[in-house]
């Protein structure tokens, strides 16, 4: 199981010798109203509630102790700090995730991650800075062209209304020249850091190099925030200060604050394939959520459990006793866990399989349920009528097949609706981002999380390598 959020803030706590933990438990904030606040200074969004202490938003980077004047607050420090006096003419090393999917032409099939990248580099180049830029692009063994990031260049010139230079490498000669002819303003994007094998076995030499281009460094690779390597975590041992970009910023305000201490009620939606993927977000949201709804392959596991016929359903037999002891913990908890109601069932894995819908108890041998159906879709949207704020990661069925994709298009729909209403909607990461992408939806949510796995060991209550090794932002009283 992954560590809580109690015990990640306590390690903090006693590597600073800080006061109290940020993170609350849920008892004690149910029944207050709590309001959102912007505390920009602090790096993340502070979430102050009628009794006035402060909850920071990040569970993993802070922690308050309680002073006579009211609570003191300490965040990781956010490039938003930084001064024009602080970086013109200063090289500041800025590692993005520009990992975007590429066809077989080298054309840029989604650009969403190099959008995302855009405010910190203005930013930057805004108050005069000199911007190395550095990604990795793919899971390259060694130098491979087809990985190269030339094709990044002209849309990122594009978005950024300035031509980008880029170098051949990441370190070396050609490299150094090129940042000392670089003015201020200017953008040099570095090759794919993963040519180098000593990026993802984070080699300290291989930092030092990295690092010795740069008088700063800011962390805007939210989706490989969660890798240990050279240029997401390395580099922060030769260069302060090391900052958080706004990206990165702006994934913890919503997959750890606005999780960590939501408008309430508070609702998770997960589904996907495999309850085993997703024990630990299970595990995690429910010390969280009031609501917590289940959908996609993993709820047959659940049937089972039950003693329901799934038919030839997705089934994890050797988890049958955990989904009995997350449903045991969802009602020791308080926490009111919706499974699906009805299912659409297939007699085959395929987009032209027949189909029908059945109550979940009624699933007949031979066919298998890829889809939850109307009743459940009905249900879930009452529940989630009631709610504040909404999180959700995973499909509710096979959304990839036309035939299967209600019940995901569904819920996408739904928390469209409540955003525009003023719910807070948080799609974390992964196969929900192309849900809401295929529906039409993404531009209305709150936050579309940037990355993956990222955003899962968020969700889990885990400590990304690549934001723990940033700076503090200076403690604030409030
Ligand atoms: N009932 C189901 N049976 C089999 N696979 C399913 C079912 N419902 C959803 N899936 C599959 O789950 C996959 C996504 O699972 P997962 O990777 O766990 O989610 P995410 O990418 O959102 O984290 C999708 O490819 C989808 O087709
Ligand atoms: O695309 C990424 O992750 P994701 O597919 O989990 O969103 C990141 O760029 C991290 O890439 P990696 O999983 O090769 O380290």
């Amino acid at each position: 199981m992954a560590s809580t959020a109690a015990t990640a803030a306590l390690s903090i706590i006693k590597s600073t010798g800080g006061a109290a933990v940020t993170r609350s438990s849920r008892a004690s904030f149910l029944p207050i109203p709590s309001t959102a606040v912007s505390a920009r200074r602090l790096g993340f969004s502070a979430f102050v509630d009628s009794r006035f202490s402060v909850h920071v938003a990040s569970k993993v980077q802070s922690v308050r102790g309680k002073g006579t004047r009211g609570v003191i607050t300490m965040a990781k420090k956010s490039v938003g700090d930084l001064t024009s006096a602080d970086l013109k003419g200063k090289k500041v090393f800025v590692r993005a995730d520009l990992n975007v999917p590429l066809d077989d032409n080298q054309n840029i099939t989604d650009d969403t991650r190099i959008r995302a990248a855009i405010p910190t580099i203005k930013f930057l180049i805004e108050n005069g800075a000199k911007v190395i830029l550095s990604t990795h692009l793919g899971r390259p063994k060694g130098v491979t062209p087809k990985f190269s990031l030339a094709p990044l260049v002209p849309r990122l010139s594009e978005l950024l209304g300035i031509e980008v230079v880029k170098a051949d490498d990441c370190i070396g000669p050609q490299v150094e020249s090129l940042v000392a002819s670089l003015p201020e303003g200017g953008v040099l994007l570095l090759e794919n850091v993963r040519f180098y094998k000593e990026e993802e076995k984070n080699e300290p030499e291989f930092a030092k190099k990295l690092a010795s281009l740069a008088d700063l460094y800011v962390n805007d690779a939210f989706g490989t925030a969660h890798r240990a390597h050279a240029s997401t975590e390395g580099v922060t041992k030769f260069l302060k200060p090391s900052v958080a970009g706004f990206l990165l910023q702006k994934e913890l305000d919503y997959l750890v604050g606005a999780v960590s201490n939501p408008k309430r009620p508070f609702a998770a939606i997960v589904g996907g394939s495999k309850v085993s993927s997703k024990i630990g977000v299970i595990e995690s949201l429910l010390e969280k959520c009031d609501i917590l709804l289940l959908g996609g392959g993993m709820i047959f596991t659940f049937y089972k459990a039950q003693g329901l016929s799934v038919g030839s359903s997705l089934v994890e037999e050797d988890k049958l006793e955990l989904a009995t002891s997350l449903l045991a913990k969802a009602k020791a908890r308080g926490v009111s866990l919706l499974l699906p109601t009805d299912v659409v069932i297939a007699d085959k894995f395929a987009p032209d399989a027949n189909s029908k819908i059945v109550p979940a108890s009624a699933i007949p041998d031979g066919w298998m349920g890829l889809d939850i159906g109307p009743d459940s879709v009905k249900t879930f949207n009452e529940a989630l009528d009631t709610t504040q704020t909404v999180i959700w990661n995973g499909p509710m069925g096979v959304f990839e097949f036309e035939k299967f994709a209600q019940g995901t298009e569904a819920v996408a729909n739904k928390l469209a609706e409540l955003s525009k209403k003023g719910v807070t909607t948080i799609i974390g990461g992964g196969d929900s981002v192309a849900a809401v992408e295929k529906v039409g939806v993404a531009g209305v949510m709150s936050h579309i999380s940037t990355g993956g796995g990222a955003s899962l060991e968020l969700l889990e209550g885990k400590v990304l390598p690549g934001v723990v090794v940033l700076d503090e932002a200076t403690p604030v009283t409030v």
